[in-house]
């Protein structure tokens, strides 16, 4: 199973995806994508032999169709069957949603359904949260909103500010989103839940 992860920045999600993909793995990282020219992942993929793509959004102005074409063209020689959006901060359309249907997984920085969008860390901390951790989930045309495939989870302490609370996010993200794609490209689509 060949995997195309988009990522718009430093690549830290993608690079353990791409650290992942060994051995008896089924899937391989096939192209790391960004949006974003000279993101900091783009080195850190090429550095482990995987090819990078750049497609830069704003050479599109808000024709976000005539992006989606160019994505398609910058993807199809890689001829991904999954991509994984790691860090990717565009919005697809609903059309490229549903081209890739069931085959595009997200992660995201919360407990969903709880703080879709952004600043999910500042967010759950002004509302007094207790917990908070990250989702991966099946990419559908409503933002954020997809399947749930897995969810990491931590206490809230209560010196936690959105800077510890994102960088202690992202440990549980590290771990949860290649463990929730090894079972995804083994078939295993029920919720995964790490503690
Ligand atoms: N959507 C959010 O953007 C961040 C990207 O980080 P990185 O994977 O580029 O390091 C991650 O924390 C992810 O949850």
């Amino acid at each position: 199973t060949r995997v195309g992860i988009l990522i718009s920045g430093s690549g830290s999600n993608m690079e353990a995806l791409v650290d992942s993909m060994t051995g008896d793995h089924p899937a391989r990282a096939c192209v790391v994508l960004s949006n974003v020219p000279g993101a900091g992942g783009l080195a850190r993929a090429a550095a482990r032999g995987v090819a990078i793509e750049t497609v830069d959004h704003r050479a599109f102005g808000r024709d976000r169709a005539a992006f989606e074409t160019a994505l398609d063209a910058a993807l199809a020689p890689h001829a991904p069957d999954i991509l994984c959006l790691a860090g990717f901060m565009r919005v697809l359309t609903a059309d490229f949603v549903s081209r890739w249907a069931g085959r595009m997984l997200n992660i995201h920085p919360s407990l969903l359904p709880k703080y879709r969008g952004l600043d999910t860390h500042a967010r759950a901390l002004a509302a007094g949260e207790a917990e908070h951790g990250c989702t991966v989930h099946a990419v559908t045309p409503a933002l954020d909103d997809g399947p749930i495939l897995g969810q990491a989870r931590l206490r809230i302490a209560p010196d936690d500010t959105p800077a510890t609370l994102a960088a202690r996010v992202q440990l549980l993200e590290h771990r949860l989103y290649p463990l929730v794609l090894r079972r995804f490209a083994e078939g295993e689509t029920d919720p995964v839940m790490l503690d």
